[in-house]
């Protein structure tokens, strides 16, 4: 009940690997008008004054993660803090898989180098010290990584042609430890976890099997 107080929507944020089928679920949940949906800014991404930092990322990840992760931090505490006038707030991603996974899997490979690390933690902290940044659900679309990387493949984002197998592999086990173990970072909200290895053409019974999770009809903890 306080949250209703601060005036902040039920927030709901969707996790998932690379090509775990995030733009798909956004679009099945884009009928309902009391939902507002904010898809991952990649075009902002794309377009840092011009700047294609995502490019140079995955170009030479050593020198330009701490760039590219510094402008994803400030570009998701946007959508996080943006006021809306629907209820619900449905989001791609957050401040909190930025740094618990992907930052997570820059500094395990030495791509961002510790003093970097600090600085983006300490950015996060402060972030996350915040009641705009509260989340009230975790949507986290777990996919097997040989599903994600053949969506990858199809999908054939130009500057995704370089991602090899293991590191979506890799990111599987960071999405993993953190959603469904639980022994890595700690989790910003309740997690309830799809079958996002599902087929396009049945996926949506599996939407609509958590709708009134997400819809905030009933409490996560409540039985389908
Ligand atoms: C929050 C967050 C999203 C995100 C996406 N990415 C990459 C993964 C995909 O190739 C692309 C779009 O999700 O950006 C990243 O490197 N770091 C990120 N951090």
């Amino acid at each position: 009940a306080s949250k209703r107080l601060s005036g902040r929507p039920f927030t709901a944020v969707v996790e998932g690997n690379i090509g775990s089928g995030k733009t798909t679920f956004l679009k099945h949940f884009s009928r309902y008008d009391n939902v507002a949906i904010f898809a991952e800014p990649i075009d902002m991404w794309r377009n840092c004054n011009g700047y294609n930092l995502l490019e140079y990322m995955y170009t030479d990840a050593k020198k330009w993660s701490f760039t590219f992760q510094s402008y994803v931090q400030l570009t998701m505490l946007r959508i996080h803090q943006k006021k809306i006038v629907q209820p619900i707030k449905l989001m791609e991603r957050s401040v909190y898989s930025a740094r618990f996974c992907f930052v997570e899997k820059m500094q395990r490979d030495g791509l961002m180098l510790p003093p970097s690390v600090s600085v983006i933690d300490e950015w996060f902290k402060y972030i996350t010290s915040m009641e705009d940044t509260a989340v009230d659900l975790v949507v986290y679309l777990r996919t097997t990584p040989e599903v994600a990387y053949e969506r990858i493949l199809k999908r054939n984002r130009s500057e995704e042609r370089t991602v090899p197998y293991d590191y979506i592999q890799a990111l599987h086990e960071i999405h993993e430890n953190w959603l469904y173990n639980k022994t890595l970072h700690t989790c910003p909200a309740p997690v309830i976890v799809l079958d996002a290895d599902l087929d396009i053409s049945v996926i949506s019974e599996e939407y609509k099997r958590f709708e009134p999770h997400i819809l905030n009809k009933i409490p996560v903890g409540a039985k389908v």
